[in-house]
């Protein structure tokens, strides 16, 4: 019998420290590039360089395929680091190693897998494109349409919000799939850029954002764009059941979301309990005022509580290899709503200098804003949380409430016969 491995006060083995202490290291450098990143507004290729270096990106992917084939788990507490020092790097951390990367290497064919794991351990962080301008929350009601004409398929449509739209090689695209004029279900269509210019028929428009500024978001619109049979992501159960087998993969990006926000609220926390000892007013530290290490205290606990529901989160990997779909929604609110009010609360222990542009706190709280929004918003993740306590579909559509009615009021109609 093998022996136990032998694991810390934290549960971690000797391997996942090593791992979460080269990773503490090298955020050293995230760190010292993270104002500029934001300022300019630019991609931190030279970080992503050295992450790729490091074998931050593509630690998830099975070793058969070049990767580490590390747990997700594992990739939680170097995501963790990373964001602590430079959302974007934790971002970039995150769709290196969950999301479309973790749809492909569970669902793809061999030439799927060997294409997206070359990408991504060469320094590419691939796009997910689901969101539409009409169809953000209700992402069921994408219009974006996937034309099978032979052997090759034709996208069309116009997808927003798209992380990394730019600069992403590899591009998991979800459409509706019209086979023999019959739509199929929703699949996921792999789209690769080759070259510095979109492939031929998609294009490209930035969005100004709040925070994570170094992170392109961007709208993109898909014309004529087309994707080899070859290309064509085909879950188990088919077309049919193919929203929510890419959603099961999803779900760990739901967690390295909550990451990040789990990670930049610590980083600002430490950032304000530094300065609440080293700042005097009216002759004491202002870490002595109550009104204050409360507040310190409540950001502690509400760190702790983050972490131990993403580490739960990230530990739960179900039968398909990803995270649990309820500890994955319950982490993301939780974890996402905190950095909201952590990062406030440290931003107002610094005072005048946190409103500063000369200081990291105000890009913490602009960074955190975005976390209760993508990936499913708080409000939506608390419908899914309440359908999977409640072991019950709750329609959000009228149409489907009334459905519901009329069910229910039949139900009790036979009932009462
Ligand atoms: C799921 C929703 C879009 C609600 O739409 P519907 O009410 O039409 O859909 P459902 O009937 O609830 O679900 C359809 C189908 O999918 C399965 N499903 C849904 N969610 C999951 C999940 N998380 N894990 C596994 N399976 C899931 C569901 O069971 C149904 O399966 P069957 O057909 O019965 O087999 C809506 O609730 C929703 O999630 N909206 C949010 C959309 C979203 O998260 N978008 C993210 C875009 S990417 C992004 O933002 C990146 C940012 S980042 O930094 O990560
Ligand atoms: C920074 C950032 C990065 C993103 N990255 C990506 C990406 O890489 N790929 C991608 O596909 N998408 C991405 N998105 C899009 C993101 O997934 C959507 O913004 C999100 O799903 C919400 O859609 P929406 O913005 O259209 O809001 P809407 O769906 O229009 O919602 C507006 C408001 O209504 C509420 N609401 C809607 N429906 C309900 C309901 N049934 N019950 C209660 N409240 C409800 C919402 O909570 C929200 O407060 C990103 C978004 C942001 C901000």
């Amino acid at each position: 019998m093998a022996a136990a491995e032998t694991t810390d006060a934290e549960g971690l083995s000797a391997a996942q420290r090593h791992l979460r202490d080269r990773a503490r290291e090298l955020a050293r450098e995230a760190a010292a590039q993270a104002a500029e990143t934001d300022r300019a507004e630019q991609y931190p290729w030279p970080m992503v360089r050295r992450m790729a270096e490091a074998g931050f990106l593509g630690m998830t992917i099975p070793r058969e395929w070049g990767g580490a084939g590390l747990s997700y788990f594992d990739a939680v507490l170097a995501i963790e680091e990373f964001s602590r020092a430079c959302a974007v790097c934790g971002r970039i951390v995150v769709e290196a190693n969950m999301g479309a990367i973790g749809a492909v290497m569970a669902y793809g064919t061999p030439e799927q897998k060997r294409l997206a794991a070359d990408l991504v351990l060469a320094g590419d962080k691939p796009a997910i494109l689901i969101t539409e301008p009409e169809a953000g929350s209700a992402a069921t009601e994408m219009r974006t349409r996937a034309v099978r004409r032979g052997d090759t398929w034709v996208l069309d449509g116009d997808k927003t919000w798209i992380t990394g739209g730019g600069v992403s090689r590899l591009h998991l695209v979800f459409a509706r799939a019209v086979e023999d004029g019959e739509e199929k279900g929703i699949g996921g269509f792999l789209v690769v850029r080759e070259g510095d210019a979109p492939p031929p028929g998609m294009s490209v428009r930035r969005i100004p954002s709040m925070g994570l500024r170094g992170m392109p978001e961007a709208e993109i619109a898909l014309r004529g764009v087309a994707v080899p049979d070859a290309m064509v992501l085909r879950p188990p159960g088919g077309f049919p059941r193919g929203f929510g087998r890419l959603m099961d993969a999803y779900n760990g990006q739901r967690v390295g979301a909550a990451t990040v926000a789990l990670g930049l609220a610590a980083g600002a926390y430490e950032h304000a309990l530094g300065y609440a000892r080293r700042r005097r007013q009216f002759g004491r530290p202002i870490a002595e005022f109550q009104g204050l290490s409360w507040m310190l205290a409540d950001m502690a606990i509400e760190i702790e509580a983050a972490r131990a529901m993403v580490w739960r989160a990230a530990r739960s990997a179900g039968p398909a290899g990803f995270p649990d779909r309820l500890a994955a929604a319950q982490a993301k609110v939780l974890a996402s709503e905190m950095a909201i009010r952590v990062t406030n609360a440290a931003l107002q222990v610094w005072g005048a200098a946190g409103y500063s542009r000369d200081n990291p706190m105000e890009r913490y709280v602009r960074d955190a804003r975005m976390f209760a929004i993508a990936g499913g918003t708080a409000q939506v993740l608390r419908n899914q949380v309440a359908e999977l306590i409640l072991g019950r579909k709750l329609p959000q559509t009228r149409e489907g409430v009334l459905r519901l009615a009329a069910e229910e009021a039949a139900a009790g109609r036979a009932a009462a016969e």
